[in-house]
């Protein structure tokens, strides 16, 4: 069962899991992976980086150590296959708790511990160099973990040269016979001529000013990395004035053999004819994120701080390091001197994997200038370059004990992973080209933006990737490995040379433009897909330039009318657009706004009608509590005027009253005449209570009278006369309880009404009712009252007479005056005789004086008696609603 590994976090992207697989150990189950190689594709000619892995056997000191070394497994020339170790002790953290997986990973080609160093550099180097001399720009560079064999790789020990010395036997065999005059190119490639004197300046200021125009004229089309060129003084030329200083470095350095033998082939195929060359070399290093030149001698004095190098950009935008000394070699020697002087200005340290360990990256560049001494303008120029960069080994920045080791690990570390994030991006741009691009984070460190030319399209790259075989690096190897894995699926950018391809076509569109015959003329020259720009001559180049501004003219003025029309006709649409969405709208809030107000006409509705019952289940309620209260409130008054004779109880007409107040405060707003009625009623129950137990006082006090009317056997004829007069007196007195007992059926009656707050004209009708009764009552009253006064005076006359005949008359006061005491009038006895008792009358008629020589405190501090209120309050009470009965029901009520 094949597995797709994570890769490290931020370098894949989900389109490139599967890059490389990891699989069980099973290897029946293996999935063949995707083609890694570095052939041509079908589409689009572009050809894969090319990514070689090399594999270093075990040296002394890790047989000793007893490392397993069966982690590392070569399957064919393409396929390496990665098992963990047996010792679960060397395995971290991604891999502990996963099934042993297997990890095949495909490059390029895979060398084996037994590839020497001449086969691996026929591998790798063989093309790369002949790319180079044919004016190409190429870079190689080794990738791996520390102790890895990279150094070892690039530049080898004792008699195993590495890539680059061979690299170099190379380069100037090829170019045997063909080196050129240095002295004469010196201004092609100083932008700095710091190496003249003032006096040789003024002389050579016309001459390199016209080649530094032309070397110009050339970079912009030529399109590739291009560094600042400079030699220092100091370094002097061609090596002449190195020699003293290389003698003294190269005593230290290894003994590398740089023989010819080292190379197995030789021989000058493919150059161009008559093309003279110039070898230019530099080398420089990246420590701790600064550029320090190699070729520089380090400060002798201290502080001894070197001198860092600033990355600065050429006016087309490519990165070169600024003041980086060239120097110019005529043999490979003299090359290989000057890469050892470097190599020992160069940062080492030893570390616990590696007593040799890079503690940088190692930059170390050939510049080739192809001269053509017959161009058609002069002496034109070509540069190529091959860049050997020796990476520093990737670590585990905690098996650093040291803090500046441990500061160099994090550098190193953090530029390797800017660089995975690199090569990341653009494998990301190169797969999906549908998509907006990603940003390559070339400037996020120094590596990256020296060596972004290469990855741009201006050069080609090859990745060497060393791994060793121990066990006990399992882990970092497995990274390094998923890298190179990122680095396989990366193409190389268009090659530069179809850009001669297209200012042929260029100039020939030119031509047909101007004058058709003269190009059918010079039509004989088809395009030449592998020419160079150097084949054009400057009046070419100017004519190329001139159709390019005229096409950048012609499409940006294509392009506003495009984007004028696009915004027409996107205004139009929008237009349209915004009208049917207005008139959407519009109808969308039309028929909102129909259905919000049916809906809250039918929520006011149902509103009322909840209202409605509400109130009417309310109103029924409080009917049935008044028509319940009403009824104790007629038994009690029964009771009252009972036998029994009891005093009347007034808590219960002040509860009624309460209810029926309530009541009708409840019912609602619009029954105020309802609750003053209710108040008016309770008013006159109240005034009724009291009539009630007055006329109670005075039946008492009139049967006292009674009794003591009451004479002896020999009354004669008188007597008679009042006994009659007595029995009218208590018929009278009767019919009054009778029309008394009425008036309380009737105000019951009325209460009743002004209870069911719907009967307010009856109620009125009731009242009136009993208003025409209580008058009634007064005028009998009245009556009663003179005929009383007769009688008394009757009998005081009589009692008089009579009490003259039966004693003989006494000084004494007589009875009459007693009664009045008792009475509590005090009056004299003939006021008393002609009058009524004051008390009597007063309780009876308190509002009509009875004569103008009453007492005054009893006029003034009883202004009217509750009869005399009950009468007032009648008089202020309501007029009965002129309106008929059937409209005044549907009224408040
Ligand atoms: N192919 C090989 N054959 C024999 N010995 C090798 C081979 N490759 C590397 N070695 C040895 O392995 C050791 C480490 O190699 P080297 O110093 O090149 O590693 P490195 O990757 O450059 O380490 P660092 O990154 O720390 O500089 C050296 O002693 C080297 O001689």
């Amino acid at each position: 069962m094949a597995l797709c590994f994570a890769a490290p976090p931020g370098l894949l992207s989900e389109e490139e899991d599967g890059i490389y697989e990891s699989t069980s150990t099973n290897v029946e189950h293996l999935k063949v992976g995707v083609d890694r190689r570095g052939g041509k594709e079908e589409e689009g000619n572009t050809e894969r980086v090319q990514v070689f892995l090399r594999i270093r056997p075990l040296i002394e000191g890790e047989k000793d150590r007893g490392e397993e070394q069966g982690c590392v497994c070569i399957q064919d020339v393409e396929t390496l296959l990665l098992h963990p170790p047996r010792e679960p002790w060397n395995m971290k953290s991604t891999e502990r708790g996963v099934s042993q997986n297997v990890h095949k990973f495909t490059f390029t080609k895979i060398s084996g511990p037994d590839t020497t160093q001449l086969e691996f550099f026929e591998l790798t180097m063989k093309e790369t160099v002949r790319d180079v001399l044919l004016g190409e720009n190429r870079l190689l560079y080794t990738y791996g973990i520390t102790n890895s064999g990279k150094t070892y790789t690039i530049q080898g020990t004792g008699q195993e040269a590495g890539l680059l010395p061979r690299a170099l036997v190379s380069v100037f065999r090829k170019l045997q016979g063909r080196l050129y005059d240095s002295l004469d190119l010196k201004p092609v490639l100083c932008q700095e001529v710091r190496w003249l004197s003032s006096t040789e300046v003024q002389a050579e200021e016309m001459r390199r000013d016209s080649l530094l125009k032309e070397e110009e004229n050339m970079f912009s089309q030529h399109s590739r990395p291009r560094g600042g060129v400079s030699v220092s003084c100091d370094s002097g030329i061609g090596g002449v004035s190195l020699a003293s200083c290389m003698a003294a470095h190269l005593e230290d350095s290894d003994n590398v053999c740089l023989d010819t033998d080292i190379l197995s082939h030789s021989g000058e195929e493919g150059l161009e004819e008559g093309v003279q060359f110039s070898v230019w070399v530099s080398f420089f290093e990246i420590y701790n994120e600064f550029l320090y030149d190699l070729l520089e001698a380090p400060p002798t004095l201290p502080p001894r701080k070197r001198a860092t190098l600033r990355l600065s950009d050429d006016r087309y935008g490519n990165p070169y390091v600024k003041d980086l000394t060239w120097v110019q070699v005529q043999s490979a020697e003299e090359a290989w001197k000057v890469l050892r002087i470097g190599h020992c200005n160069q940062s080492f340290a030893s570390t616990h994997l590696n007593h040799t360990s890079s503690r940088s990256h190692s930059i170390f560049s050939l510049r080739l200038l192809h001269i053509h001494p017959e161009g058609k303008c002069g002496k034109s120029t070509r540069i190529s370059e091959l860049t050997v960069c020796d990476l520093a080994g990737s670590e585990r920045c905690r098996d650093q004990c040291s803090g500046e080791r441990m500061k160099e690990a994090n550098n190193i570390n953090t530029s390797l992973l800017t660089l995975g994030r690199c090569i990341a991006a653009l494998r990301h741009n190169q797969s999906n080209r549908s998509r907006p691009p990603l940003v390559v984070p070339f400037r996020d460190s120094k590596l990256t933006r020296v060596l972004q030319g290469f990855f741009s399209g201006r050069g080609r790259s090859c990745m060497v990737v060393n791994i060793n075989p121990c066990g006990s690096t399992y882990d970092e190897t497995l990274q390094a490995l998923k890298f190179s894995a990122i680095a396989t699926q990366l193409v190389h950018g268009p090659p530069t040379k179809t850009r001669v391809a297209y200012i042929q076509s260029l100039l020939q569109e030119h031509v047909l433009q101007t004058n058709e015959s003269t190009w059918e003329e010079e039509g004989e020259d088809s395009p030449d897909e592998e020419g160079d720009i150097t084949m054009f001559d400057s009046e070419s180049l100017l004519r190329a330039i001139k159709v390019l501004k005229g096409e950048v003219q012609r499409q940006r003025v294509e392009r506003e009318e495009l984007e004028a029309s696009v915004r027409e006709q996107v205004c139009s649409e929008m237009m349209v657009v915004i009208t049917r969405m207005e008139k959407d709208f519009s109808e969308t809030l039309e028929s909102e706004r129909a259905l919000m107000e049916e809906r809250y006409e039918d929520k006011v509705n149902n509103l009322q009608k909840s209202l409605k019952r509400f109130y009417m289940q309310e109103i029924e309620e409080r009917d049935q509590q008044i028509e319940q209260l009403a009824a104790d409130l007629q038994r009690s008054g029964e009771a009252e005027s009972g036998v029994s004779k009891t005093p009347p109880n007034p808590e219960a007409p002040r509860r009624s009253r309460h209810q029926v107040s309530s009541c009708s405060s409840n019912s609602s707003s619009s029954s105020s005449c309802s609750s003053l009625l209710a108040e008016e009623l309770s008013k006159v129950q109240a005034e009724l209570e009291l009539c009630r137990s007055e006329l109670l006082e005075k039946s008492q006090e009139l049967r006292h009278y009674q009794g003591m009317l009451t004479l002896p056997a020999p009354s004669g004829t008188l007597t008679t006369a009042v006994q009659r007069k007595l029995e009218e007196g208590q018929k009278s007195l009767r019919q009054l309880r009778l029309d008394l007992q009425r008036l309380g059926r009737d105000l019951q009656s009325a209460e009743r009404a002004c209870c069911h707050s719907t009967n307010g004209e009856r109620l009125r009708l009731a009242l009136a009712n009993a208003d025409s009764t209580l008058t009634k009552q007064n005028q009998a009253l009245g009556e009663l009252q003179n005929g009383l006064l007769l009688v008394k005076m009757d009998l005081r006359k009589k009692t008089d007479r009579l009490a003259k005949l039966q004693t003989p008359p006494m000084p004494s006061t007589p009875p009459s005056s007693c009664s009045c005491v008792k009475r509590g009038c005090g009056g004299a006895g003939p006021y008393a005789e002609t009058h009524p008792p004051s008390s009597f009358l007063r309780n009876f008629l308190p509002g009509r004086p009875l004569s103008q020589k009453a007492p005054a405190p009893c006029t003034t501090k009883s202004p009217g008696t509750p009869y005399s209120r009950v009468l007032h309050t009648r008089q202020r009470s309501p007029p009965p609603s002129p309106t008929p009965h059937h409209k005044s029901r549907g009224g408040v009520f």
